[in-house]
């Protein structure tokens, strides 16, 4: 039951509808006059609303975020000017009984903002085929790989970056690998690593010593390419791959390097606390250092944490920081010394270290970090590269991003109190339909997760407890048989679930065991739902994934990218979609600059899903001719109300998610603000998308302009972009939160400095971005979407059976997992 305070103040409030048809002149403005379908609410009675406003201006903006989002129901005695008026689009009764406790509903569907209209431009998206001709069985390795590539890991063609990378990898160059998400950059740069080291002879032993270092982002990431070289390493058994993460203990990540390790994967910190700490790591034989996703190490601000393994490289290696700039790599084809053998390798200890960086998004800023340890790197872009070996061209590599052709791409534009439930109507669209769905969902921060697992879970999976009261929204469904009172009897009981599927989490603030647990249950279910912050964004093979949703949109495009990519991987289909509130539709052309081709999505149809889901207890709103989408959509807007109302610890969870929410939004690099302009939210009806009834101001004990002002008073500090002190655990968070896991200090002191949103976007930071968002602009806006039917608005335009094919059946790869 939902605790919506009644207001039953008799303001005399003009009551506003969007019209249905778009004005002559094309545009949507909204005409005042007509009464909403949810305001007639029976006999002489009527749930008004108030008039419609903009929110663009809020008269202040304290006023504003404090404005609380429940429709006015007015006493019986009081009556307006809009009673007249005759709404010919409504088939509810216009005499309908008040119940006594009915009151305020919520009201989901009033003053929301308008949907502009998108002019899209013609974007010829860059095209990378994932599969070049070649077959596995041609590549001239040994013939043991090569059975084990065909038959272990159930490969035939070798990927496009594959291909292209092999050649220069064996030469000893320094490269940087662009490529797209899923074409097996892993493997194309495992392979030249193993297919040397298998050559070795006498043949390796453990203690040998380390002969590649490769530093990932992220502890799943690591632990995922640690099981790709045991996968590659299973015909050579003496070559041994380890893995070196925080979280770990330490104690016996020392005794494994104690044993030996030829092959070490590992996030960068712990690498470093390793390398600084630990003995038995002997590195004077390095012949690869592999950094994979080089850009995202940059962005978390590991930049310092690289240049020091460097550094602590070199002085093993040749004793002196700066490396052996004159040394070469004995597989260099371009050293002027002659070269010694694959035996005398062996031996050596002063080779030149080859490093090898790859990313599915080249940046400057990979330059920068490139200038670290790379030297005349050759560049291997898999879009750009063509099949006669010519390189790629840097200046594109910077500005087009690649996105897999085997991947839809949508947007949905929402008014920001339809979060939530939309959220959920598309959960329940597209897992209900069938037992083998996967859906991964980006959240901005690890409150936000926390809580949306816990709402979606309990209240998708089961009714909340009754109580035994009649709903709030009750005066509206009444003459439908909807309305329920609800005996003692039904306390206990629970509806049946809206949707059968598992929710999983994944965040950096869960324990090292949880986290290892979730990823690998996740990867190996066939159907479920994983809530994540971007500590899943990059780097991770997940299975079958057929939707990813982005519900709080990224700061930059290449983050985007990398989101979308944990689907349609190694050429098999996926979808993705990003919801953004109509303040922040310019991302879109951002996208489209980048040559990203996406496609608009209609509220209507998602929300329209719940109708038949909710129906199952509330059967009336199948007998209903007009409505329904709205009542389901109102009547499991309630619900998360109720549950949030109900129970305190969700009712903490939720406000700290919203508090993380404000935080992070307005902690925006300053390059993405244009885009996601703090100012233009409403926190009211973000409250709403939270199911908080409270006002704003109470839930954060801070209002807009005080948040304003201390973002104000950070910006400039420590690179963070003006996030408010203590900020978020926003994604970004997650990199922060796992660096202040390790358990050591010195340089990590200094890391901060380069860390941060504010630096870490430069790619999106440099010119062109922000004229970009000119290109594509809203030209105008309709109203809000209920009272637009999809047929009438923009039904050929979203291509709905496109939208709609996520439902067909997936065409997937056999792959090892
Ligand atoms: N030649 C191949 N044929 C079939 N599958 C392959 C081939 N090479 C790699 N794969 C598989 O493709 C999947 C994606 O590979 P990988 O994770 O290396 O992609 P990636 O390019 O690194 O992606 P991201 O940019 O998202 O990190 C893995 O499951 C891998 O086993």
């Amino acid at each position: 039951m939902s605790d919506i305070t009644l207001n039953t103040c008799s303001i005399p409030v003009k009551t506003s509808r969007p019209q249905k048809r778009p004005n002559q002149d094309g545009t949507w403005g909204g005409k005042r006059g007509k009464v909403s379908k949810w305001s007639k609410s029976g006999k002489g009675k009527q749930i008004e609303k108030k008039p419609f406003k903009r929110k663009e201006e809020p008269q202040s903006e304290d006023e504003d975020e404090n404005d609380v989002d429940f429709e006015v129901v007015k006493p019986k005695d009081v009556e307006s000017e809009d009673e007249q008026v005759n709404d010919e689009s409504t088939d509810q009764p216009a005499n309908r009984p008040v119940s006594k406790t009915a009151g305020a509903v919520t009201a989901l569907f009033k003053d929301v903002e308008d949907i502009p209209f998108m002019e899209h431009k013609d974007v010829t998206p860059v095209a990378e085929s994932v599969f070049s001709a070649q077959l596995i069985h041609d590549m001239p390795i040994h013939p043991h790989l090569i059975a084990n590539l065909e038959k272990n890991m159930g490969m035939s063609k070798v990927t496009t970056v594959q291909r292209l990378s092999y050649p220069v990898i064996m030469s000893g160059k320094d490269t940087l690998v662009r490529s797209q998400t899923g074409s097996g950059k892993t493997i194309a740069y495992a392979l030249p690593i193993v297919e040397t080291l298998q050559k070795i002879r006498p043949k390796l032993q453990r203690s040998d010593g380390v002969r590649a270092v490769v530093i990932v982002p992220t502890r799943e990431l690591a632990l995922q390419t640690y099981e790709c070289f045991v996968k590659l390493l299973k015909p050579f058994t003496w070559i041994v791959p380890g893995y070196l993460v925080g979280g770990e203990k330490k104690k016996s990540e020392k005794a494994r390097l104690r044993k030996g390790i030829a092959i070490l994967v590992g996030t960068p910190g712990r690498l470093l606390d390793h390398v600084e700490t630990t003995k038995n790591l002997v590195l004077d034989k390095v012949q690869w250092l592999v950094i994979d996703e080089a850009d995202r190490l940059l962005d978390m601000g590991y930049e310092k944490d690289v240049a020091s393994l460097v550094r602590s490289l070199n002085e093993q290696q040749y004793g002196n920081p700066e490396g052996e700039k004159e040394r070469f790599h004995p597989l260099d084809v371009d050293a002027p010394e002659v070269k010694p053998s694959l035996l005398e390798l062996a031996g050596r200890n002063n080779v030149k270290r080859q490093t090898i960086m790859l990313s599915a998004t080249m940046s400057a800023s990979v330059d920068r970090l490139a200038g670290l340890t790379l030297k005349h790197p050759k560049f291997v872009d898999a879009a750009t590269v063509n099949e006669d070996g010519e390189e790629g061209d840097m200046e594109l590599i910077e500005k087009d991003l690649v996105i897999p052709e085997s991947l839809s791409q949508w947007y949905l534009l929402i008014p920001p109190k339809l979060r939530l439930v939309t959220l959920a109507s598309f959960i329940v669209w597209k897992c209900r339909m069938s037992h083998e769905r996967k859906m991964l969902i980006f959240f901005a921060t690890q409150d936000m997760v926390d809580f949306h697992t816990e709402m979606l879970s309990s209240v998708l999976g089961t009714r909340e407890k009754k109580t035994g009261e009649v709903d709030d929204d009750s005066d509206l469904e009444d003459e439908y048989g909807l309305l329920k009172k609800k005996d003692e009897d039904e306390e206990d009981e629970k509806d049946p679930s809206l949707v059968d599927i598992d929710f999983f989490k994944l965040h950096g603030n869960m324990t090292q065991k949880e986290r290892t647990d979730v990823f690998k249950t996740f990867r190996s279910a066939t159907s479920g739902v994983l809530l994540c912050t971007d500590v899943a964004a990059r780097g991770l093979d997940l299975p079958h994934i057929d939707w990813i949703v982005q519900y709080t949109a990224p700061p930059t495009a290449a983050d985007y990218v990398h989101r979308v990519g944990r689907t349609a991987r190694v050429g098999t289909a996926g979808s993705a979609l990003i919801i953004l509130a109509p303040s922040e539709s310019t991302f879109i052309s951002q996208l489209e600059d980048r040559k990203v081709k996406i496609k608009e999505e209609g509220l209507e149809l998602c929300l329209q899903s719940l109708v038949p889901t909710m129906a199952v207890s509330h059967p009336g709103l199948l007998k209903m001719r007009k409505g329904a989408t709205e009542l389901a959509a109102t009547k499991l807007q309630l619900r998360f109300e109720d549950a949030v109302t109900g129970r305190k610890e969700l009712h903490d969870l939720a406000c700290k998610a919203y508090v993380s929410f404000v935080r992070f939004y307005a902690s925006y690099p300053v390059d993405a603000r244009a885009v996601f302009n703090f100012k233009a939210l409403h926190l009211g009806h973000y409250a709403k998308s939270f199911a908080l009834k409270d006002a704003p101001s109470q839930i954060g004990g801070l209002g807009k302009k005080q948040w304003l002002d201390r973002g104000k008073a950070k910006a400039g500090h420590g690179g963070q972009g003006g996030r408010p002190s203590g900020g978020p655990r926003h994604a970004g968070g997650d990199w922060q939160q796992q660096r202040q896991q390790r358990p050591r200090g010195g340089p990590g002191s200094s890391r901060g400095l380069a860390g941060g949103r504010g630096t870490g976007k430069i790619m999106d930071g440099k010119p062109g971005s922000g004229a970009a968002m000119k290109s594509t602009q809203a030209v105008h806006s309709k109203p809000s979407p209920f009272g637009v039917k999809v047929s009438e608005a923009r039904a050929t335009k979203m291509a709905i059976s496109e939208f709609s094919s996520g439902l067909a059946p997936r065409k997937r790869k056999k792959k090892e997992d």
